[in-house]
């Protein structure tokens, strides 16, 4: 939500992240509803990059032929989620093109929410803890955490994905452990229903000044 007047200072960036299905979208959601903050979403940023005509598709197309491109010119998303999560190295030179292009489509989405004069900005990124980039930039972390079989329940619910490809997904992801460590704030996002998400997610809100 825009609001003026333009702020002289930098916004402050809060980095939001988790494992798939962990939640992050829906804590996105409730901060957009519930605070001034503005919201980037690194996932829906990767999405337009590799959409029909996206900047993405001829260097994708370039590296990895024609096979991984769809008659109407976009990511051919389920046949590159098979192929990249079945080999690290080939994950690393979509990640080696993509990342690259997010992170300063992500720079550019910063400076337009600076000037349209939000104070605070949150960056949904799901590869925050993995990348490194990020944390330097950033006032706080706040981390979605969940146990390892609600991840698979959820995400199974709103996708065709099969359990394995679900498990190997988290196994290419930073470890829960290793998520937690790097949190400034948690949001446990276990078996609780989405008004009790509601309430913790206020809850960090506030104690995050958003
Ligand atoms: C592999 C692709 C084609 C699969 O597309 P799909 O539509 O199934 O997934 P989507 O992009 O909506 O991502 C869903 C979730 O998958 C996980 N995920 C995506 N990319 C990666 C990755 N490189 N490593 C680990 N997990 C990932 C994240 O939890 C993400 O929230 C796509 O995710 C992709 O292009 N990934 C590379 C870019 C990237 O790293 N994006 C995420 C960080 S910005
Ligand atoms: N507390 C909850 N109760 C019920 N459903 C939930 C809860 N939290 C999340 N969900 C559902 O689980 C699914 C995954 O949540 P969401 O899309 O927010 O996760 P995500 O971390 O953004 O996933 P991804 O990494 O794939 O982008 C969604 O369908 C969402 O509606």
């Amino acid at each position: 939500m825009p609001c003026a007047p333009r702020h002289s200072h930098p916004p402050r960036l809060i980095g939001l992240t988790g494992g798939i299905g962990s939640g992050k979208s829906t804590v996105a959601q409730l901060l957009l509803q519930h605070t001034k903050a503005a919201i980037i979403d690194a996932d829906q940023l990767s999405r337009a990059l590799t959409a029909a005509g996206g900047a993405a598709i001829p260097l994708i197309a370039q590296a990895f032929g024609s096979s991984f491109i769809t008659p109407e010119g976009a990511l051919h998303r389920e046949h590159m989620r098979a192929y990249v999560f079945h080999s690290p190295a080939e994950k690393k030179r979509l990640e080696g093109i993509l990342h690259p292009m997010i992170f300063s489509t992500i720079e550019q989405a910063i400076k337009n929410a600076s000037d349209q004069g939000h104070s605070h900005v949150v960056l949904d990124i799901p590869l925050l803890v993995e990348s490194g980039h990020w944390r330097a930039r950033l006032g706080q972390v706040v981390i979605i955490d969940c146990p390892v079989e609600l991840q698979i329940r959820r995400v199974q619910q709103r996708s065709q994905l099969e359990q394995a490809e679900i498990e190997r997904i988290i196994q290419s992801q930073a470890s829960r452990q290793d998520r937690l460590a790097s949190a400034d704030v948690v949001i446990y996002n276990g078996d609780i229903c989405l008004s009790a998400l509601q309430t913790r997610t206020q809850a960090a809100a506030a104690f995050l000044g958003l």
